[in-house]
């Protein structure tokens, strides 16, 4: 629990680098996003994703295609592969690196930039060999954050504003698929 803590920790230290440069990437004063999202009132949020191996794999699938509503994600997994993204309508299997972390963006990094920064499609398939177990951290906004498109003219806003505890709330019971709860922002 301690060493789960203490990672936590790190990982909030390199979001809050990976943010600044994102905001100026934006085009935005570094601490923009940050603030955005809440600063110290935003939320984290560790999991453990444990996946037990399966004698059918073709059967199961560990975690069903979605996007993190999340700002930003950042997953570390063992050696054992399981983690896919979807690109150009293709999944593809994220290949395990010893020491490396996995930074995706999440939804709500697509909604401020206005699309400029897209959330990673992905899912988790099991295998019948071996267990696998993945740590997430989800860096995302405070409940009552507003969010919309920054840094732009609002004209050219391609998302609706919502506040995130509502954007969590509409499909708190429904099953995820892919990129729909975003894309249900589009204007
Ligand atoms: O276990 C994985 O590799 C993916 C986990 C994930 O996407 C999630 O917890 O949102
Ligand atoms: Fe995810």
């Amino acid at each position: 629990r301690e060493s789960l803590e203490a990672y936590g920790n790190q990982v909030i230290n390199l979001v809050k680098v990976l943010m600044g440069i994102l905001s100026k990437g934006l085009g935005l004063e570094s601490s923009r996003l940050e603030e955005a999202f809440g600063g110290d009132e935003a939320q984290v949020v560790l999991r453990v994703n444990h996946y037990p191996r399966c004698q059918q794999p073709d059967l199961v699938m560990g975690l069903s295609p979605h996007s993190d509503g999340s700002a930003m994600t950042v997953l570390l997994h063992d050696e054992v592969e399981g983690l896919q993204v979807k690109k150009d309508d293709a999944w593809w299997m994220v290949k395990p690196i010893p020491g490396a972390l996995i930074v995706n963006m999440g939804d709500m990094m697509q909604l401020v930039s206005n699309g400029r920064f897209m959330s990673m499609e992905h899912r988790a398939v099991v295998s019948s060999g071996t267990e696998r177990i993945s740590i997430v951290v989800f860096y995302a906004p405070t409940a009552n954050a507003i969010l919309g498109p920054i840094g732009i003219d609002q004209h050219h806003a391609i998302y609706k504003s919502i506040k995130y505890g509502d954007y969590l709330a509409t499909y708190m019971n429904k099953e995820l698929k892919g990129k729909e709860r975003i894309n249900s922002l589009l204007k």
